[in-house]
């Protein structure tokens, strides 16, 4: 069974608190995501893997720690993930970035697939998937799917407010996927949207509505 982890850090608590707000703008909202996305990546690496590497500094050798183990890849759901990418490689640059396309249809809440594009060697890397919702985990289970189509065998999901419908789907479909959650909410509404959740991430980072 995947591990699920909820943010308990302050920071992340008191910005998710802000981008909740229904008077809270564009640019607030999308640079307060941006920082919850850069505080999430540092919390969510913290288990990865160290090796030792012999150096020299200006005064003497030493042995220092180097990451360890696969590559990294950062993959948005488009668009919302969008907003959480720069935050994300804030903290690790040298990752590569991929993009899946998917919109949720407002009747079904079934996603639909309208772009995929990775890294051509994603397979041999461990791929982070981000998106700030997850509602009832259409997107995200059909985004890592589509990856381990690919062949990627190493998966973690980000996201910054859950339902626990999501998660539970999530973890029936991909119980191998670990699940790192700025918050966990109560439920969803008749629409499909996250209560007392933040509204329609999308839009609010891009000013569609
Ligand atoms: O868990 P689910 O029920 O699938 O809902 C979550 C999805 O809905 C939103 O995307 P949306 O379809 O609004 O597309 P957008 O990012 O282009 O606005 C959100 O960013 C997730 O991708
Ligand atoms: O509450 C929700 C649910 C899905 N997508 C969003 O952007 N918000
Ligand atoms: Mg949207």
């Amino acid at each position: 069974m995947s591990k699920v982890m909820i943010m308990d850090h302050p920071l992340i608590q008191h910005k998710i608190g802000i981008i909740r707000r229904q008077e809270t703008g564009s640019k607030d909202f999308r640079q307060l995501i941006s920082e919850i996305a850069m505080l999430m990546c540092y919390e969510a690496t913290r288990d990865l893997k160290l090796t030792d590497v012999e150096i020299e500094t200006p005064i003497s050798k030493m042995t220092a720690k180097e990451l360890a183990g696969k590559k990294l890849a950062v993959v948005p759901i488009l668009r919302a993930g969008l907003g959480m990418v720069d935050g994300m490689l804030s903290m690790i640059p040298a990752a590569k970035v991929g993009h899946i396309g998917l919109y949720r249809n407002e009747e079904t809440l079934e996603p639909i697939e309208y772009y995929c594009k990775l890294p051509k060697d994603c397979a041999e890397r461990e791929v982070f998937v981000v998106d700030p919702m997850l509602a009832t985990g259409g997107s995200a289970t059909a985004a890592i799917t589509m990856l381990k189509n690919k062949g990627v065998k190493k998966i973690r999901f980000m996201c910054i407010v859950a339902a626990p419908q999501g998660i539970e789907r999530m973890q029936k479909e991909h119980p191998d996927v670990d699940l790192y959650v700025g918050a966990l909410d109560d439920h969803l509404n008749e629409n499909g949207y996250i209560v007392p959740g933040l509204g329609d991430a999308g839009d609010r980072i891009f000013g569609t509505k």
